[in-house]
């Protein structure tokens, strides 16, 4: 098995082989296993790691943050004003000086058509290992976690297992589309049948899609897109079910709100849960629109998994550290 994962980018998992997600993930579990034993696992001693936040965040800087610190090392946390990136110096130049002082940089970019452009620039111009830590397409560590999350409810083979990934109705706020569009992606690799359900003009990027649709042609599994939530919870082992904005419909931030509106009966509930297989489990990344999007029956129910894959971050997040800082 591949081991050597120093000095790599990790801006989507799809530019990672399946040999190397999996050394990750058996990386994590470890990890999470000598956390639980109390056992020291000071990988990264002494280094350190930048954490660039254009928006806000808590699993994740907390995550980076908490797991440097388990690592041995340390974690620095930066925004554009803090920085003079504010002031508009360049992606080059910011980079530059950062490969000269520290070991790793994560950058959180969520903007449409502007994060991961900036992160593969960064990324140009880096000599230690940029993370994306969420851009306006994907969310690589958040995926990560999810499929530890889903090997351990469901065992390390997850072929064959139903992965729905649905739309949900959350008013005022246009979540970008990198959730779903990471997981489309990576679920087919793990074997899974992969069904996206959202409204009409709440599409992904369409060559995204495409590749999603390569990617479960080429691992034998089922990718299907249906615009019926009931139709796509049916059967479903996972049902991961979360909001995102109508981004590439339309650019206009009122006709995004008031399609969303047009939608507010897509919302995750007791009623779907149970459409789905026995021992289904519910997913999201949160933050979560409580008793909006999804009810708290569901959210503090016994299918409900997202204390687990929150948690899993941490493990995940610093599989990722020790493998490309060490
Ligand atoms: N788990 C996370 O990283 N959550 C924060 C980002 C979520 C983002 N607003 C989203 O809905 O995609």
């Amino acid at each position: 098995m591949k081991t050597d994962l120093r000095g790599k980018h990790l801006i989507t998992l799809q530019e990672w082989t399946k040999e190397e997600i999996d050394t990750l993930l058996d990386i994590a579990f470890d990890l999470k296993r000598r956390k639980a034993l109390g056992e020291k696992h000071r990988l990264l001693e002494d280094k350190t790691f930048y954490m660039l936040f254009f928006e806000n965040s808590t699993r994740t800087r907390n995550a980076f943050e908490t797991g440097m610190t388990q690592l041995g090392g340390h974690a620095i946390f930066l925004t554009p004003s803090a920085t003079q990136i504010g002031h508009g110096e360049t992606a080059k130049d910011t980079v530059e000086v950062l490969s000269r002082f520290g070991d790793g940089i994560g950058i959180r970019y969520c903007t449409y058509k502007k994060g991961n452009a900036y992160m593969r620039e960064l990324a140009k111009y880096s000599r230690i290992p940029v993370i994306n830590m969420q851009c306006d397409l994907y969310h690589p560590t958040q995926a990560l976690a999810d499929i530890m999350t889903i090997q351990e409810k469901f065992g390390k083979n997850t072929r064959g297992l139903n992965f729905t990934i649905s739309w949900t109705y959350a008013p005022n706020y246009i979540r970008p589309l990198s959730m779903p569009q990471s997981l489309i992606l990576l679920m087919s690799r793990f074997g899974m049948n992969v069904t996206l359900a959202h409204p009409p003009e709440f599409h992904l990027l369409p060559d995204i899609v495409e590749q999603a649709r390569k990617n479960a042609e080429e691992n034998g599994v089922k990718f299907n897109i249906v615009h019926d939530m009931d139709e796509a919870c049916k059967d479903a082992h996972i049902i991961y079910a979360k909001s995102w904005g109508p981004i590439a419909y339309t650019g206009s931030r009122e006709e995004g709100l008031d399609l969303i509106e047009k939608y507010n009966t897509w919302v995750m509930d007791g009623r779907r849960m149970k459409l789905g297989q026995k021992d289904a489990i519910y997913m999201h990344c949160m933050p979560a629109d409580r008793g909006v999007e999804v009810t708290e029956e569901v959210m503090d129910g016994p299918q409900s998994v997202i204390y687990d894959e929150a948690e899993n971050r941490l493990h995940t997040i610093k599989a990722i550290l020790a493998a490309t800082m060490r």
